[in-house]
């Protein structure tokens, strides 16, 4: 629908107007910087940052009714920079203006429930968010949609020049990355740091199509996080890892969609979100808090963060009950099929310790827990979903076996319905199925396949006798004809077929 096809009282609020009075905000000493430059860390004391709209109690002139409203109606638009996560723009990033957006399909990925047989097989009620449909397969895409609309903001309306954007990865960031700023070129240019051999060769193929410059280091994520934070303080350069703030305000349209695809009702949910740099579930976190605050929601859903017995930082941090004594250590991380979470020293950390605080003070309780996982329990419950009509990468497998776990914990109750993010697509990460089924798992992931998940392809070679087509070599018509018959009945013969 167009904007004037609307009744005049719902066309008032239905396109969003550039405003809002966004500054970054320090998580350790509070300061305040102007946004007019791109920031990462704070300059008087070097902590991360959030972008904060000073100006979000104007918001509050609607009440939560009619901003569901507003979002709803706004489903209805054709505008395509109204299609994607910007429907949401109050919310996410009001200063830039609708002729900068840059919409390349992202957001709005589905909520698919689980089918009975698996509900029941997990003794579990849950659905998956399949992230992995976004445009360069991961929620990734999220937070480089603002990310990259606020680069093209400065370069259309503020005289910024050729910028050239970087980034570390562990395989999503990169390929999210090369896409929107390949779409901004000329006037963006991207590099992509990745740990050598320790991305997938799907992941590894999308800043290559995308004609970024791929520079391959040896060590690990963590390692090229240093190398890229460093090019970010010395160099002209835009770091686009989500130490960037602007990133994390994409990533919370993930919790927008959520609340508003369940009709902005969250009684009873469950979130589970893998961990790795931490940059999701604090997104995840501030966006159910804005939507709270607002009205727009009763409830906040608890968030549960999942992380690999391999990469647990996270985890261990929260495993001390007292806030007071909790202490911060990095891990060094073991080879781990969450490949894309295998981040032992998470850059938003502290972002994650603020929010989970704040989070739980908004809630009046506990709100936000974090679950282990082994390397085991991810592989076998990405091949149960996928066995099940799901896509899920072994990052949603390690949010399904997460889930289990917060059952068994007692953090998830019965009667409470859970979303597992899938944050990226099962197509990525083929190669690990792979080793499941054929069993050839390096022992260092610990990873045995179940006999029932495997599955393998069969080759039909009863014909050997006989002339077999093949490319440019088709075979006569009587000769194919006997292929097909006898082709056939082997087939028939090894499904157990009966004869009409
Ligand atoms: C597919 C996938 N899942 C989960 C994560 C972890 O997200 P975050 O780093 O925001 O914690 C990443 C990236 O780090 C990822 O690519």
């Amino acid at each position: 629908m167009r904007p004037d096809q609307f009744a005049p009282e719902d066309q008032k609020h239905l396109l969003p107007q550039p405003g809002g009075d966004l500054v970054y905000r320090c998580l350790d000493c509070g300061s305040e910087h102007s946004i007019s430059e791109l920031l990462y860390t704070c300059p008087s004391c070097g902590e991360v940052l959030l972008i904060e709209d000073k100006g979000f109690d104007q918001l509050k002139k609607l009440s939560g009714a009619q901003w569901r409203r507003v979002f709803d109606l706004r489903r209805m638009l054709n505008i395509p920079a109204l299609k994607g996560i910007f429907r949401y723009a109050e919310l996410l990033a009001p200063v830039i203006p609708l002729d900068s957006v840059l919409y390349l399909g992202e957001g709005h990925t589905p909520l698919v429930e689980a089918s009975d047989l698996l509900k029941g097989e997990l003794g579990a009620d849950f659905c998956f968010k399949n992230d992995g449909q976004n445009p360069s397969a991961s929620f990734k895409d999220r937070g480089m949609a603002v990310a990259l609309s606020y680069i093209n903001y400065l370069v259309k309306h503020q005289g910024a020049g050729e910028i050239l954007s970087v980034c570390a990865s562990t395989g999503d960031t990169s390929a999210a990355a090369a896409l929107y700023a390949s779409y901004l070129a000329p006037e963006v240019k991207s590099a992509v740091l990745l740990p050598q051999g320790k991305v997938t060769p799907a992941q590894l193929s999308q800043p290559l199509g995308a004609g970024a410059r791929v520079l391959e280091i040896p060590g690990v994520f963590d390692d090229c996080m240093k190398v890229v934070e460093h090019l970010a303080d010395n160099y002209q350069v835009a770091l686009l890892n989500s130490k960037n703030a602007w990133r994390i305000l994409g990533q919370e349209s993930y919790a927008y969609e959520v609340a508003q695809d369940l009709d902005w009702d969250l009684t009873g949910r469950v979130i589970l979100v893998p961990i790795g740099n931490a940059g999701n579930i604090s997104a995840i976190m501030s966006g159910f808090m804005k939507l709270h605050q607002l009205g727009i929601i009763d409830e906040l859903p608890k968030v549960i963060g999942v992380q690999s017995e391999h990469a647990d930082p996270v985890f261990r941090y929260y495993q001390e009950n007292d806030p007071g004594k909790r202490v911060w250590r990095p891990v060094t991380v073991q080879p781990s099929v969450a490949q894309a979470a295998m981040i032992g020293n998470p850059v938003s950390m502290p972002r994650v310790v603020e929010l989970a605080r704040r989070y739980e003070a908004q809630a009046g309780g506990p709100r936000v827990y974090v679950v282990q996982v082994s390397e085991q329990e991810i592989m076998d419950h990405m091949i149960l979903a996928n066995r099940h009509g799901h896509v899920v990468c072994t990052q949603g497998g390690e949010s399904l076996a997460g889930l289990l776990r917060a059952q068994a914990a007692g953090i998830v109750s019965a009667g409470e319905k859970a979303i597992c993010d899938a944050t990226a697509h099962h197509l990525k990460f083929v190669g690990f199925q792979q080793m499941y089924f054929e069993n050839t798992f390096p022992p260092d992931y610990g990873v045995k396949p179940r006999p029932e998940l495997v599955n393998r392809p069969e080759e039909v070679l009863a014909l050997a006798e006989q002339e077999m087509p093949g490319p440019g070599r088709p075979l006569s018509g009587e000769a194919f004809a006997k292929f097909v018959k006898a082709t056939a009945l082997e087939v028939a013969a090894r499904l157990g077929l009966e004869k009409r």
